[in-house]
């Protein structure tokens, strides 16, 4: 793997037009789950961050994991454990993109990683979203190309959107993150008032899954709930 590196280290200037990344989330303390980093914990036998690496990989072509400096061994040991020895060559490769400064919420952690990004385009998601559908990520990156968009964000009925499971192109959104974050903000819908950006309604979504791909995980119940459901489905 790749070793940790910080924002900036792969700039766009050697953007890669056609393909497509992902930014896995992964920066928080996890404070409603308890002691234990939630993205590590092993939901059904696989480390969460793990599970949504692993249901992203068909349609992406590289992962980029948003996180604290001192978590980047504990991640890279529960992306790789007991892989073996199997040739991962062709596989999506993985890389860290370590926020510069901790602790400034998950906007300031969408910035750090699409900064590191090459591609024009990123799909974002959080770490603890383990039911992502890859299909409706995939709509996400198509329905952004052509509407010639900078972000296609999902939002729900009655609900605010779906920031941390949305595609960006990464430069606009990077920049329009670094305002807010120089503003003060923090709430990761700021920078997509920026940005000429496109809303994928609920009907929308229903045409390629169920809402559960937007189910976060929060709490020990959730996760619990969420290992069940995996155990009763395999
Ligand atoms: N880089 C970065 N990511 C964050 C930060 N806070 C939250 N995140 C990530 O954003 C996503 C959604 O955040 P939350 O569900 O609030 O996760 P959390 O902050 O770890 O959990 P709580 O402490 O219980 O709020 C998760 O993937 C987190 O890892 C932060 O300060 N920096
Ligand atoms: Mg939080």
């Amino acid at each position: 793997m790749p070793p940790a590196t910080g924002p900036g280290d792969a700039g766009h200037a050697d953007a890669v037009p056609d393909e497509r990344t992902a930014v896995v989330l992964a920066g928080g303390h996890s404070t409603r789950f308890g002691d234990e980093d939630k993205a590590v914990a092993e939901l059904a036998g696989t480390p969460m961050i793990r599970r949504v690496v692993d249901r992203l990989r068909p349609v992406v072509d590289e992962f980029i994991i948003n996180c604290r400096d001192d978590q980047v061994p504990v991640i890279d040991d529960a992306l790789t454990a007991d892989a073996g020895d199997s040739d991962d060559a062709g596989e999506p490769p993985v890389s860290f993109a370590v926020d510069p400064v901790p602790d400034r919420g998950p906007m300031a952690g969408i910035m750090t990683g699409l900064r590191a990004a090459r591609t024009e385009f990123a799909v974002v998601v959080a770490c603890d979203m383990p039911f992502v559908d890859p299909e409706l990520v995939s709509s996400l990156f198509d329905r952004a190309a052509s509407a010639d968009a900078d972000a296609a964000v999902p939002r729900l009925e009655d609900e605010w959107f779906q920031t941390t499971q949305a595609v960006y192109r990464t430069e606009p959104m990077g920049e329009a993150c670094e305002r807010a974050v120089d503003r003060g903000d923090r709430r990761v819908v700021e920078p997509l008032f920026d940005l000429d950006y496109v809303v994928v309604e609920t009907d929308e979504i229903r045409d390629y899954t169920d809402l559960e791909t937007f189910e976060n995980v929060n709490t020990r119940e959730e996760f619990d709930a969420a290992c069940e459901r995996l155990a009763d489905s395999s």
